[in-house]
């Protein structure tokens, strides 16, 4: 079941919060959505969620339309918010039950489903306290559980491993991965190394405009693999090392260079020979794999 949001606009105000976005996330895939603060990504979420309406545009599941019948499609959708509200005096068991009901579930059914809940998100250890006695991370995974209960095709997890410590980060990505096979699943999160370790697909929204939106894979190539930091000890001249990939000038001296490249080897020659010509004594010369937190860092901040 995919999720295709099309030009979908939201304006508070004076301000475009969304400026006509279109992206398709698509059933077995889990889509990274990033962006810095504020860029929009909270507010999509609302509104694929029948929580908020847009001024324009529309998202569909299946080709249900989340203005036309909101119920549906939030019957479709699994969210966990950011914040994660939950019902700090009520048991889980008693909490899960709570909201299965509000999607019409009950009986033998809610029941088994609760049990399946509590085993897949590993909460039987803690299953008999209330809510508020639960540590943050129970608490992630209770409200995992909530976003679940009634089986959606659509999952949206907003910051799903906020506060976890590092081995529950590790559980959770895992659990999140395994939930992803069979259903169409939306992570938003700041945690470069969590996209890189579990999305196949990712959009970056800055300040309500999509910036980037392609396979993972595609976005670390297409942006360069390697950057090669270039220290002299005269300074360089603007112009010189641009045939060999994105240029960009650090330091006040004008003597370091950050250069990004496809063909690292072929670019190292170049320089090389470069050097002579221009008659350049290297200081050093630094090789550092692309990251996808580079890319978002040059993608939101050019
Ligand atoms: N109810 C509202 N009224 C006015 N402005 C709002 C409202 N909700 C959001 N905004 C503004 O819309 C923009 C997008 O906000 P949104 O919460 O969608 O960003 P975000 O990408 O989720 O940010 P963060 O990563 O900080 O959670 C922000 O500038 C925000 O201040």
């Amino acid at each position: 079941m995919a999720l295709e949001v099309t030009q979908l606009t939201k304006i508070y105000g004076s301000q475009k919060a969304l400026d006509s976005i279109s992206f398709i996330a698509e059933k077995g895939q889990v889509l990274g959505f990033l962006g810095p603060n504020g860029a929009g990504k909270s507010t999509t979420m609302k509104i694929a969620t029948g929580f908020l309406i847009p001024d324009f545009g529309d998202i569909h599941i299946n080709g249900i339309s989340a203005i036309h019948e909101p119920k549906k499609v939030s019957n479709l959708v699994g969210y966990l918010p950011e914040h994660n509200p939950l019902y700090p005096d009520m048991y889980i068991r008693e909490f899960l039950h709570f909201i299965g009901g509000l999607y019409g579930m009950s009986g033998k059914i809610l029941k088994n489903r609760i049990e399946e809940l509590i085993l897949l998100c590993g909460l039987e250890l803690e299953a008999k306290k209330r809510i508020g006695q639960l540590s943050k991370g129970y608490r992630q995974r209770v409200g995992l559980a909530k976003a679940l209960i009634h089986d959606p095709e659509v999952i949206i997890l907003d910051e799903p491993t906020t506060g976890l410590d590092p081995n529950q980060l590790v559980e959770i990505r895992k659990l999140i991965k395994d939930i992803s096979r069979d259903k169409t699943l939306i992570l938003s999160t700041h945690i470069m190394q969590e996209v890189e370790a579990i999305c196949e697909k990712v959009v970056i929204i800055n300040r309500g405009k999509i910036v980037a939106a392609d396979l993972l894979k595609n976005l670390k190539s297409n942006q360069g693999n390697t950057i090669l930091i270039l220290e002299t000890e005269e300074s360089v001249q603007q112009g010189w090392f641009e045939s060999l990939g994105k240029v960009r000038y650090l330091g006040n001296n004008k003597n370091t260079v950050s250069i990004t490249v496809d063909d690292v080897v072929s670019a190292r020659k170049q320089i090389l020979q470069l050097l002579q010509e221009k008659n350049l004594n290297l200081v050093s010369i630094q090789q550092k794999e692309r990251t996808l937190e580079s890319i978002f860092h040059q993608i939101t901040q050019s």
